[in-house]
């Protein structure tokens, strides 16, 4: 393993956070892959747990239950006292703003910020209807909206990495490098 990646390697673990459609799910699984780790995202352990789509679920039961919901997950994914191998996680783009959730990300994980702009997330949430907030009548407001209010949020983070253009490694040695610049400051 080259030397960055062992830096990262030894890291707790590594939650990704960030705007739908900015490439927390498949960024995290590379990275995952990458460092040897176990990948989960939290949209899938909720698919999971309930038996529902993201969308089926925001349908059925509305966000503030969704919310509910991701802070449990999260919570067993991370939160746990019980020692185990780290994990690098996907969060869903709401998690870190709610509050509970945010807590217990930035007690027990390296939190990561990807940023995009709105016109590249725009492109790519518009590839299909997997999410829910976004299936109004003018996507791009909504977004531009979540942005206003979540980007100060999102600036919590430990870490943050704009995302590349180009093929997801790129992104990928970005997140890696910042990494290791982070644990570098604190040695
Ligand atoms: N570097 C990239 N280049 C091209 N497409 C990308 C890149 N990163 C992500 N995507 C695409 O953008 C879409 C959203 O990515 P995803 O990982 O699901 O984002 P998130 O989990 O943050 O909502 C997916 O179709 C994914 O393949
Ligand atoms: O930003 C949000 O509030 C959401 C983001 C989605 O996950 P991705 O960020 O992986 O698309 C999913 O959790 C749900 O649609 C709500
Ligand atoms: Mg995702």
């Amino acid at each position: 393993m080259p030397r960055q990646d062992k830096v990262a390697f030894n890291t707790p673990h590594i939650a990704l956070i960030g705007m739908m459609g900015v490439g927390k799910t498949t960024i995290g699984r590379r990275l995952a892959k990458r460092l040897g780790r176990e990948f989960y995202d939290s949209d899938d352990e909720i698919e999971t747990a309930s038996g529902r789509t993201v969308s089926g679920y925001f349908h059925d039961h509305g966000e503030a239950e969704f919310r509910a919901g991701e802070k449990r997950v999260i919570s067993r994914l991370v939160g746990s006292e019980i020692v185990k191998p780290s994990i690098v996680l996907a969060t869903g783009g709401g998690a870190f703003t709610h509050e509970p959730t945010r807590d217990i990300l930035l007690s027990h994980s390296l939190t990561i910020w990807l940023q995009g702009d709105i016109d590249v997330i725009l492109e790519r949430v518009s590839r299909n209807n997997k999410r829910p907030l976004l299936q109004v009548e003018d996507p791009r407001a909504k977004l531009e909206e979540l942005f206003k209010a979540r980007d100060p949020i999102y600036g919590l983070a430990q870490i943050h990495v704009p995302i590349a253009k180009g093929p997801h490694i790129r992104t990928v040695n970005r997140v890696i490098r910042a990494i290791n610049r982070h644990q570098s400051n604190f040695r």
